[in-house]
């Protein structure tokens, strides 16, 4: 796309929205200040550094063989750091606690320290990038039989409410480092494929273990805790033990972050509507922004109907403040690099077009109860400009506009990844 075509349209863009008395410079402004957490298990499949151990478990999966999957930390940065040239704006990187780098020692989850992550901190610092950080409670054999910080035995819940104190510890220096709070992450995959008789039992050592986990009082200007639900898994049909309800409770009474993943709850339940109603009683909220495509099947993130909801709501409450955005999905059926891709930009486009919202009209026409004169201007503003103003905004920071980033993403498979 040519910088002139992307002007001319960007002037006609600015002309249509000054009609709504929009300010379309400081919709980019407010869009740039929105730091998307880019998770690294994209890059391999989940699969992460740790020694002897390949095997994706805790019901997650990963479906597709595409080529060029990063084998190596260094080549995963270098994927990273590909995908983050095609985004414009300043990003985060999302690690998980198996993406250490242990120099292919064998460190046991309960063993790890702050030096594996000394050369992610030195590379984010680099970089420019700011880091988050999840303790890892699958793909163990502490967890084969389906439970971690929920289990029946002390010695394992320990075993995991220690992992679980490193990482947070290891977030909160992450934190030091950076000089950004780093959001560190529980999600654990404790449930049952087939019927629990003692459900209680399973969430009272969940809570016991939290309570125990949380003793450590890290300090909030480094890092902040957050905890993730789940509907199911694979193998985990029957019961979950961190249900919505069980981490809103925990939640809302600890003072920790909910994070809301957009594809573990009903695959007709949104988590658009539940941003409302969360910030009414948490001060943050932490998204997984994913796509779910009948089940947690963690889809590449497109702009559809429920992305655009979750940004118009966050924009809507005035919450961008409030909201963490991260992304969470595992897609190897095609080039990894350019799922990330399309994630962002999808995420960006999202939060833009709810920033150009004609939203003074359409207020005025709810208040004033016109109801189809609101539903049509919101038909129309889907129609309205905004990717002349996204592509604009690329260009102003020198990053490849609109379908023109497939090509450079071609080049780099074919000089890079295609020969791994
Ligand atoms: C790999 C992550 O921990 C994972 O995606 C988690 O956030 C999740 O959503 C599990 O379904
Ligand atoms: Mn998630």
């Amino acid at each position: 796309m040519k910088t002139e075509q992307i002007n001319q349209a960007f002037e006609y863009a600015k002309t249509r929205y000054a009609g709504f008395g929009i300010d379309v410079e400081k919709a980019i402004a407010d869009m740039d200040k929105l730091s998307i957490s880019l998770h690294c298990w994209q890059a391999d499949d989940v699969t992460g550094f740790e020694a002897g151990n390949d095997e994706l478990t805790g019901g997650i999966q990963v479906t597709g063989n595409y080529p060029g999957k990063a084998r190596t930390i260094a080549e995963l940065r270098a994927d990273i750091d590909k995908a983050m040239s095609l985004i414009p704006g300043e990003h985060r990187v999302n690690l998980h606690a198996l993406y250490g780098d242990f120099g292919g020692e064998k460190v046991d989850r309960d063993q790890i320290e702050i030096k594996h992550f000394q050369s992610w901190i030195d590379w984010a610092k680099e970089k420019g990038y700011k880091l988050d950080f999840n303790a890892t409670c699958f793909s163990h054999e502490k967890s084969a039989d389906g439970f971690t910080l929920s289990h029946r035995d002390p010695a394992i819940r320990q075993f995991w409410v220690e992992h679980v104190i490193r990482c947070r510890k290891i977030a909160e220096e992450i934190g030091r480092q950076l000089g950004s709070k780093c959001i560190h992450n529980i999600w654990i995959p404790d449930g049952s494929k087939d019927l629990i008789v003692d459900r209680s039992l399973y969430r009272q050592n969940l809570k016991n273990s939290l309570d125990n986990i949380f003793e450590y009082k890290s300090n909030d200007e480094l890092m902040l805790d957050s905890i993730e639900c789940k509907l199911f898994g694979i193998g985990s049909e029957s019961f979950v033990v961190g249900s919505h309800e069980f981490y809103m409770g925990y939640g809302i009474a600890n003072n920790k972050m909910i994070t809301l993943d957009a594809g573990h709850f009903h695959p007709t339940e949104v988590i658009s509507d539940k941003i409302s109603s969360l910030l009414l009683f948490t001060p943050e909220i932490l998204l997984h922004v994913s796509r779910g495509v009948r089940w947690d099947s963690d889809h590449v993130v497109i702009l559809n109907d429920e992305l655009q909801a979750i940004a118009q709501e966050i924009i809507r409450a005035k919450a961008l403040d409030r909201v963490h955005v991260g992304l969470d999905f595992f897609d190897a059926s095609i080039n990894r690099i350019g799922a990330y891709v399309i994630g962002v930009r999808a995420t960006q486009k999202a939060f833009l077009q709810a920033l150009l919202e004609p939203s003074a009209q359409l207020n005025s026409y709810e208040v004033n109860g016109q109801n189809f004169e609101r539903l049509a201007l919101l038909e129309e503003a889907k129609s309205l400009p905004w990717a002349a103003v996204y592509d604009y905004y690329c260009s102003t920071k020198g990053i490849t506009p609109a379908e023109d980033y497939i090509s450079d993403i071609q080049e780099y498979e074919r000089n890079v990844t295609s020969k791994r």
